[in-house]
């Protein structure tokens, strides 16, 4: 991250998103028509009362100082990667892994199998992260949030982000595919196609690339499933995917209503900037908290495809909604009162409540 954070909204990174002093209250309605780039523009240059976009509020509270600190060759290698996200990745590779590990009887990764498990998603995921950012090397700029990236800043050259996407993706893809076959690997190459092929390109085209989105971060769950030993025709995989696949919606509707004027201005579609007034994104994301809780209650019942009523199957249940319940709540602030204070809260909750979802789900599958 660069530069000192100001109170403004969306800045560098989502980091910044979730450092933000609060600032006014949105208590305005934005009609639903389409922020143009012009539009964002003005409104970023001109400050509107009563409108809770902090870019376009006076802050407060004073700026928070952060040094700035000197991008280093390692640091921007490491950039390309999205650490952050790769992080929360091999998070839900633990978690389906082990969930993996229950649908076959006798298989127990060892320690170097983890290893080499979080290893190739790790490096599979990176490729892609990479992959996505020499796609968007011309867009990046144009987005505060996005403008400091090595690629879009020419601190690194598209050859070298080509080649570090293509080391990082074979490494991890053969890593994959001998320690545990071919299906991992495979799939780490359809995740890779789906979100660098398909994602990437729609983002400038139809608010739907959060769909597909969606669908590429929700595919790496099969990797640490198959990997451990289970099928794709598992109900329990599916379930995993499901509660990654909605889970997403909750997620990104809060930074897309964040960064709603960046994204206008850079030229994206996104929900928020086809609907300014936040209303879909609000029901988005409720709808994305209910379906969650839904397919995390549907494995607690029927891990194994068929029903079980037992104390385990119940109190992991009502644990999964207890643990969905904070996203929920926010999501239904966030859409009653659609404003910066309301989707930070979400996005915050969002990053809580997976963890706490996928740990419930690795617990009913390893003994309760
Ligand atoms: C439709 C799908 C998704 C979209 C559009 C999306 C978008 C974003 C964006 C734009 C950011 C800010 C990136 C930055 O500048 O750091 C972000 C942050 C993040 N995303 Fe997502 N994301 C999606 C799915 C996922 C998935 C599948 C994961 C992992 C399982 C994930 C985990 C995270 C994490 C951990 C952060 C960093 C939060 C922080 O800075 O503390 N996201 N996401
Ligand atoms: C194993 C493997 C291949 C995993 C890759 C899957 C992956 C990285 C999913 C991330 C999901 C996603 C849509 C992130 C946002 O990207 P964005 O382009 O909207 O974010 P940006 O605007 O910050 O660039």
């Amino acid at each position: 991250m660069t530069g000192p954070l100001m109170a403004t909204d969306c800045r560098e990174s989502s980091t910044a998103l979730l450092d933000q002093p609060l600032v006014i209250p949105d208590e305005s309605v934005t009609p639903d028509e389409p922020l143009t780039p012009s539009e964002t523009a003005r409104s970023l240059d001109r400050p509107r009362s009563g409108v809770a976009d902090s870019a376009d509020a006076e802050p407060r509270v004073p700026p928070r100082e952060r040094r700035k600190r000197e991008p280093t060759r390692f640091g921007d290698f490491i950039e390309l990667t999205k650490p952050r996200i790769v992080s929360m990745i091999l998070v839900t590779t633990v978690a389906s892994a082990w969930i993996g590990m229950s649908a076959k009887t006798g298989v127990m990764l060892s320690l170097p199998e983890w290893f080499a498990l979080l290893l190739g998603t790790g490096l599979v995921a990176g490729s892609a992260g990479a992959a996505n950012q020499v796609w968007e090397r011309w867009i990046d700029p144009l987005m505060p949030r996005t403008a400091s990236r090595p690629l879009a800043s020419r601190r690194m050259s598209v050859a070298t982000g080509v080649a570090f996407t293509a080391v990082l993706g074979l490494l991890g893809t053969v890593v994959l595919a001998w320690q545990f076959g071919p299906a991992p690997a495979l799939v780490g190459l359809a995740t890779w196609g789906v979100y660098v092929l398909v994602y990437t390109p729609m983002k400038t085209r139809t608010a739907w690339n959060t769909t597909v989105g969606a669908i590429a971060g929700a595919l790496p769950v099969f990797m640490g499933y198959t990997a451990a030993g289970g099928q794709m025709t598992d109900l329990a995989g599916w379930m995993l995917f499901g509660v990654l696949a909605c889970w997403q919606y909750p997620h990104f509707m809060a930074i897309a209503w964040l960064c709603r004027h960046q994204y206008a201005e850079a030229g994206f579609q996104m929900t928020t900037t086809i609907q300014p007034s936040g209303r879909s994104a609000g029901w988005q994301s409720i709808v994305g908290s209910i379906a969650l809780a839904a397919c995390g209650v549907t494995m607690c019942l029927a891990p194994a495809g068929d029903l079980i009523l037992s104390v385990a199957s119940l109190v992991t249940s009502l644990l999964v909604v207890a643990a969905t319940w904070p996203l929920f709540v926010a999501a239904v602030r966030f859409a009653r009162q659609r404003d910066d204070q309301h989707a930070r809260k979400m996005m915050r909750w969002s990053l809580v409540v997976l963890p706490a979802v996928l740990l419930v789900m690795t617990l009913r599958v390893i003994g309760l």
